[in-house]
């Protein structure tokens, strides 16, 4: 039943294992164990880099950030007896982080990210870093990372400067259950904090980690939330007596988006059985139902961009400047500029927003009954005199547009608030962590709103199966197993009762990436 769990918990080897999605997940989730590669091949590249970098300085050669203040401060010399410190600084002055800290998962996802990105050997760290790293890792020793303060185009400078403060033993982490000093968490580890060399504090925070890490997670939630609105769309369609035919294959090939495609033949497999048993009460369904494949589709369609940008992000050497680990040269650009990331998060955001509205549209149907083809007001499970003081699922209702409308405020986009900032050098700037951030906020609300949709057709199914409207039989299908989870995990409700632990207890569910969604035929390619 847990998805992320099934698709993958193999250990994953960094320098080894090129990083995917999935992977950032089950670290993230703590199912899947790492390590640093034992290869000859990356150790030797990032070895070189490093030794690249200590040769530029013997023949007093410039790099940026090493014999030079930072930022537009790159025209600031910085002598060759106050090298040794710069890095430090660096760590320290970008010590203004806000906000919630980041959770264990989330700090997971972004030191792994972190890793497959030093890893490659083009940012001049040493073995000793990307080791103890990949230790602090292994071992659950997790810097305390605000989450706010980044523009995401000088990296996420000032969140990453929590991951290099730890590694020089300067920072809060979270270890065993209690949050400490970096420094005494390496001590009961056996560890020790390592001395920043010369570039080792900007290559860790001079890069996209953040917005990466969390947009990973981001995506894989997405994915699950693509499949659960379709799943319960069948259902909403059911619930409503509502007309198949809005699903037929002939008519979608005439349109041939393939995730539209994809959400219609889902649906259309969904309903076969109470599709051949009974008449459509409507020759056309609302929007809500007709167009479902058309809204979530588009998010089914644009997965697989989004994957092929995040995964080359995560894989990329993106911090400045870099050393080509071959020939050593010292290369100055704008590789911490998280463009990419910041548009898949916009772009994300948006999407699944769509998706809390179509399902707060479909929730608004299934209660009202001028639109519910006979279901009683609010999906009440009481008849009789009792029926008077119960009042259903009308408060759910209410919440649902809440949690929609809060998640559609947040759809407006982060990277076109770029704004000039550090005395204009940085004069463009992403703003992808905030993107990143809003998506997986407005991905928390869509859950709550999926969740309170589960238990509407779980409701509503049950009144249907009471009145007789529809048998056990019209149930056969993919989505067996799924109904047999929500009647499970969902009690039918009759009298008034508090529903908030049902939906806390959901939302962990959904979260997980919990419920069986499977059908007989392919994902998208963007899928899980
Ligand atoms: N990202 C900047 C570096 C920088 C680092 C720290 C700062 O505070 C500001 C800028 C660059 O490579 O040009």
């Amino acid at each position: 039943m847990d998805a992320v769990a099934d698709d993958i918990s193999g250990e994953v080897v960094f320098g080894e294992t090129r990083l995917t999605i999935e992977h950032v997940r089950a670290i993230a989730a703590g199912i899947a164990p790492s390590r640093l590669g034992a290869g000859a091949g990356f150790r030797e590249a990032v070895a070189r880099s490093a030794a690249h970098v200590d040769e530029t300085l013997r023949r007093d050669g410039m790099i940026y950030g090493v014999t030079t203040g930072y930022g537009d401060s790159c025209t600031t010399p910085v002598s060759d007896e106050l090298i040794a410190e710069l890095p430090l600084h660096l760590t320290r002055f970008h010590g203004v982080g806000t906000g919630r800290i980041l959770s264990e998962a989330e700090t997971r996802a972004v030191m792994a990210v972190r890793l497959a990105s030093l890893v490659h050997g083009w940012s001049g760290v040493s073995l000793g870093l990307v080791e103890l790293l990949a230790e602090m890792l292994k071992q659950n020793i997790l810097p305390m990372i605000p989450a706010e303060g980044s523009v995401g185009a000088s990296g996420d400078l000032t969140p990453l400067s929590y991951v290099a403060g730890a590694l020089a033993g300067e920072r809060m982490v979270r270890f065993n259950g209690r949050e400490m000093m970096s420094a005494d968490a390496f001590r009961e580890a056996g560890l020790a904090p390592i001395a920043l060399r010369p570039k080792e504090a900007l290559a860790v925070m001079n890069g996209t980690a953040v917005m990466s890490g969390l947009g990973a997670i981001a995506f894989s939630k997405a994915i699950h939330l693509a499949a659960l609105s379709t799943r319960l769309t069948s259902l909403v369609c059911m619930g409503l007596m509502g007309n198949p035919a809005h699903f037929d294959e002939r008519l979608h090939s005439a349109k041939p988006h393939p995730g539209q495609m994809l959400v219609a033949a889902r649906i259309r497999a969904d309903l076969a059985a109470f599709a051949r048993r009974h008449e459509p009460s409507r020759l056309q369904d609302r929007y809500s139902i007709r167009c479902a494949p058309h809204v979530i589709g588009v998010l089914e369609d644009m997965l697989p961009s989004f994957r092929t940008i995040l995964e080359t992000e995560i894989n990329s050497a993106n911090d400045n400047p870099l050393i080509d680990p071959a020939s050593g040269d010292i290369l100055h650009g704008g590789h911490f500029y998280g463009g990419h990331v910041a548009f898949t998060m916009d772009s994300l955001k948006n999407l699944v927003a769509n998706i809390a509205d179509l399902m707060d549209r479909q929730m608004t149907l299934l209660v009202d009954t001028r639109f519910n083809n006979g279901l009683p007001a609010n999906l009440s499970g009481v008849e009789g005199p009792r029926a008077a003081i119960n009042h259903g699922l009308k408060a759910l209702q209410i919440a649902t547009s809440a949690w929609t409308a809060e998640a559609l405020k947040l759809t407006m986009p982060a990277s076109v608030f770029s704004r000039s900032t550090e005395c204009h050098n940085q004069d463009k700037v992403s703003m992808g962590t905030i993107a990143a951030r809003d998506a997986l906020r407005v991905l928390e609300l869509t859950e709550q709103v999926a969740a309170a949709l589960a238990i509407a057709c779980r409701q509503a199914i049950r009144l249907r199966l009471r009145s007789g409207e529809i048998a056990a039989s019209d149930l056969e299908g993919p989505l067996t197993a799924f109904v047999e989870e929500l009647e499970a995990a969902i009690p039918f409700i009759e009298e008034d009762r508090p529903l908030d632990r049902l939906l806390g207890d959901l939302c962990a569910g959904i979260d997980r990436g919990a419920w069986t969604l499977d059908w007989p035929f392919g994902r998208a390619g963007g899928s899980l």
